[in-house]
Order: C-alpha cells, then structure tokens, then sequence
C-alpha cells in the first residue's frame, strides 16, 4: 500500500472520538461548559473564549484588548507577505547553489544553441544522394571540425558530433547498409536535412529564455548551464535564525522528571529550508530574558523565529523583549486555531521576527500562517495558487477562529486526520497539507482550501536545501 493509501487507511481505521484531541481552546462555549462542569477540561479554556470568563476554575482572563488585536487568519497572512517593503537584493550564486532561487533578471542566451550544427542521430553524414564512399576516420561529439563532405562522400557520425560541411542528411545507422566494396547504401528515403540539428534551433544568443522572477528548478539549470552560464544573478534565500526557547526541553533521550524532547529544534530548520530559507543558526536559550534579548540584538538574519515564549506565563519573554527593543508588532495574536498566540514583529533594518508558540502543531500554524508568506516575499517567489478540494469527513470548527487541521489527500478529497491538538505532531506527522477550517467548522463533502505541505508532492528531497 502506498503510503498516502496507509494514511487514509489509518485515518479511517482510527475510531478514536475526536475528544482526545481537542483541547479546551478548540472547543464552542457548551462544550467548555460541560467539561469545566465533569471538571474534565484538559487544559485551562483560553481567554479568548466567552465561556472561559465564567467557571471559576478556568485560566485568568488575558487584558480584554487581546481579543482586538487578534488578527483574522487570511489578514494575518497578507500582512506577513506584504511586511517586506521595498526591492530585493541581487546576488550572484553558481549553479550549485541556486536551486530554489528567483531569478533578479531574465535568462538570456549567451549562445546559439544548438552552437553548431549537430547530428540528431548515430550514423553517416553524407553529401548528396547514396551510394556514397565512406572516409575511414568517424566524428564524434566533442571532436574538432571536421573536414568538408564532397559530394557522393559519407563521414560516420556521432550523435551530438559537427556536422561537416556541405552535409546534406544525415543517414541513421540502422538505415544504412554496406556493399562489398564498401560503399554505403540508403534503405529507406531519406529527406534533404534530415536527422541535422541546425544551428540557432532553440535560440539565437541574446534571445530571452526565461524572465526574471522565474523560480530556478533542476530544469532553469540545466538549461541555463546550457546556454553558457556558470554563475546566475538570483534573489538570496532569507537568512533566518532559529532561538529554541524552554527550560524544560532535552535534546536527546526519554521524556522525564517534567522534562520533554525538544520537537521543534528539529523539524523546524529543514521545514524552514524547504520554505526556501538559509537558517544560519539554531540557539537553545532555556527560559532566559537576558539571553534572548541578546540573541535577538545580535542577530543579523532577516527572520528571526523564536518558539515558546509567546504567551502570558511567568517564563514567557517574547513580549516583553520586543517591548524593550522598540520593535513593531505587526501581527499580534492571530484568529486561528492552533497556535493563536503566534506574532509578527519588525525589529529594525527591515529584519522581523516571527514569534511561534511552543505547542508543536501550534507552531507549524505559525510557520505557515506567518512565516511563509513573509519568507516567499524576501525570496521573491510567487504565491501558490490557492485550491480546494472537498472534506471526506466533517472538520469540527472553533466557532470564532480558523483551523488548520492535518489532511491526507485521496485525489479528488482530503481526509481529516486525527490527533490534531495543539500539543501534538502524530497528526501532521502523517498528513500531506493542512486544511483551513473555517469558523464554525466544515461539512463532510464541504471545499476547504488546501495548504500543501512542501515534501507531500515532491518528496523531501525536492525541497530546496
Ligand atoms: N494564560 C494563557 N495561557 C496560555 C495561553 C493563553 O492565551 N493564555 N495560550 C495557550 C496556547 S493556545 C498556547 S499555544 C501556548 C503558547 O505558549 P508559549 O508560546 O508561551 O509556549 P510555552 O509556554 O513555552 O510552551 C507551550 C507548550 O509547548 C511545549 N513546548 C515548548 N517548546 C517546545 C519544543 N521546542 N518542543 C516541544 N514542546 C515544546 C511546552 O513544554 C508547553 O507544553 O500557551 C497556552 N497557554
Ligand atoms: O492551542 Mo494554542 O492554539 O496555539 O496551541
């Protein structure tokens, strides 16, 4: 079975009730209710919830302007890609390393190509029409010009070889037959020019191949190898650092004594890379203020991305340094489910930081509400084209807020998977996209648009590392 098909299966196999993976910020004002009530909540409803407000047990209510400025998730989106301002420098990479990057300018031949005439075929050059006397020495492809044919002469010829000149066809080997007297024979018709590759075919230098903004895939280099270029004037990947922040993360062995596995240190540098990013350094800063404002001072990347931290616990340092450094909140909260407490900010010199929360799938929301489109921006690179497909199965909603919710696609419809809570990654683990719930949620069969996970449809290894 495939492994999109073992993904299905799992997902329909799995008969668990959707309870065990929502949390009480996920949950509309009755269903808060009735756990608080069997004083089964499995953790503190969140402020922004009316109901949270009324059972005494629940979480203190966050200052009421956090509900203002909560951005609507499309908005939170838009602002990110458009945080950027101004034109992107030009850098000038080699081919090696320029896959993933956007042209800065348009790809223009530097020579003919072919750069001279070439036989298409292996077989004979020959002059005129056959028979024709055959020269002892061959050209191959590679090999200095060869002398002129005269008429009634053969030359045996490699595919990929010059042509000689006053060519007229050439002769493919499994056309040809000798007598014996060494003459060659055609054995079937052949057409003037047949079998030539001419000159200037697919471009004349100076011709515009491809035109600035194009992004450079496997194929952009080859063919810009191919017409001469050994270096390619592109847009650099965003430089981004990584500031893993919580002092109860470990990063190797067994969750224990309150301890738990750092999952975000790595999953988020190739997720990044895969964005099209350069991540320069990846920081371990415990729950350390002094660190942190340290790190983002010194931090010369144009996107730094901290996670945890972002909420209002006593260990909780993203506001508080942004505050101390003057930066510029842009996004502030976000009306998404998981991972609202996530945050944009300007920190100076057109550098930004991109606050994702600590919950593991919470922050994959932020690495794809906000650090994405800001990330596509510095790079240059154009939008995804937006697509739905219809839900094979009802997606509970938050009745305010958007969800993404961990989706494997059958094709023609996405199924939601299960263990989707902000805590955990079994769900995106085994997902192909991420699908955007809107308030309220959606019905079997209902569109939802799709956000495609960048490995899903072309395997980790396309991504542009
Ligand atoms: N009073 C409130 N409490 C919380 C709110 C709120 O609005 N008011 N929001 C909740 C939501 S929603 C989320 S999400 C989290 C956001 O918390 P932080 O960004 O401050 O993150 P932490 O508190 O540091 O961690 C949350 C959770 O995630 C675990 N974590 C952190 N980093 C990692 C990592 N690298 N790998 C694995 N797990 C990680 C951490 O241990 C916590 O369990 O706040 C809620 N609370
Ligand atoms: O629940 Mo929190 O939405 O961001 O993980």
């Amino acid at each position: 079975m495939s492994a999109r098909g073992l993904r299905q299966d799992r997902a329909a196999d799995d008969d668990r009730g959707t309870r065990d993976t929502r949390e009480a910020d996920d949950l509309d004002v009755e269903e808060v209710l009735a756990l608080v009530k069997d004083r089964d909540a499995p953790e503190p409803a969140h402020p922004e919830e009316p109901a949270a407000r009324t059972p005494d047990r629940a979480a203190p209510p966050a200052p009421p302007e956090h509900r203002h400025r909560a951005t609507p998730w499309p908005e939170a989106r838009t602002i990110a890609a458009r945080a950027v301002r101004g034109p992107r420098a030009h850098v000038s990479v080699t081919l090696a390393d320029a896959l993933g990057l956007v042209l800065a300018a348009p790809l223009t031949a530097l020579t003919d190509l072919p750069s001279f005439d070439t036989s298409a075929m292996d077989g004979w050059a020959v002059a005129g029409p056959g028979p024709w006397r055959v020269r002892d020495e061959g050209v191959l492809a590679g090999s200095a010009a060869p002398a002129p044919l005269a008429d009634g002469e053969a030359v045996g010829i490699a595919t990929g070889a010059r042509i000689p000149a006053d060519t007229t066809a050439v002769l493919r080997s499994e056309h040809g037959r000798t007598d014996d007297q060494g003459r060659l024979h055609p054995t079937r018709d052949m057409s003037h020019g047949q079998d030539i590759r001419s000159r200037g075919q697919e471009c004349r230098s100076g011709d515009r191949l491809l035109p600035a903004g194009a992004v450079v895939t496997p194929a952009v280099l080859g063919l810009a190898a191919a017409a001469g270029y050994d270096t390619l004037a592109a847009v650099p990947r965003p430089r981004v650092e990584v500031l893993v922040l919580g002092d109860e993360l470990l990063t190797e062995g067994r969750p224990h004594d309150g301890l738990i596995r750092d999952a975000l240190g790595p999953m988020l540098p190739p997720w990044l890379r895969a964005l099209g990013a350069e991540v320069v350094a990846v920081r371990r800063l415990g729950d350390d203020a002094k660190a942190l404002h340290r790190a983002v001072t010194a931090s010369t990347a144009d996107l730094v991305v901290t996670t945890g931290g972002t909420a209002s616990g006593p260990v909780d340092h993203v506001h508080p340094t942004l505050r101390r450094i003057g930066a510029e909140l842009l996004v502030d909260g976000v009306k998404v489910r998981p991972g609202h407490p996530m945050l944009l900010a300007r920190i100076g010199d057109g550098r930004h930081l991109v606050g994702l929360p600590g919950n593991p799938l919470a922050a994959v929301s932020g690495l794809l509400t906000l650090a994405e489109p800001l990330l596509r921006t510095l790079a240059d690179r154009p939008a995804p084209e937006p697509y739905t497909l219809p839900l094979r199965d009802a997606a509970h909603g938050h009745p305010h807020d958007t969800r993404l919710v961990p989706v494997a696609l059958g094709g023609d419809h996405a199924v939601p998977l299960r263990y989707n809570g902000p805590a955990m990654l079994r769900g995106i683990a085994a997902a192909d996209a991420l699908a955007v719930v809107p308030p309220g949620g959606a019905r079997a069969g209902q569109e939802a648009e799709i956000l495609d996970l960048p490995w899903a449809t072309a395997g980790v290894d396309a991504c542009f590392t």
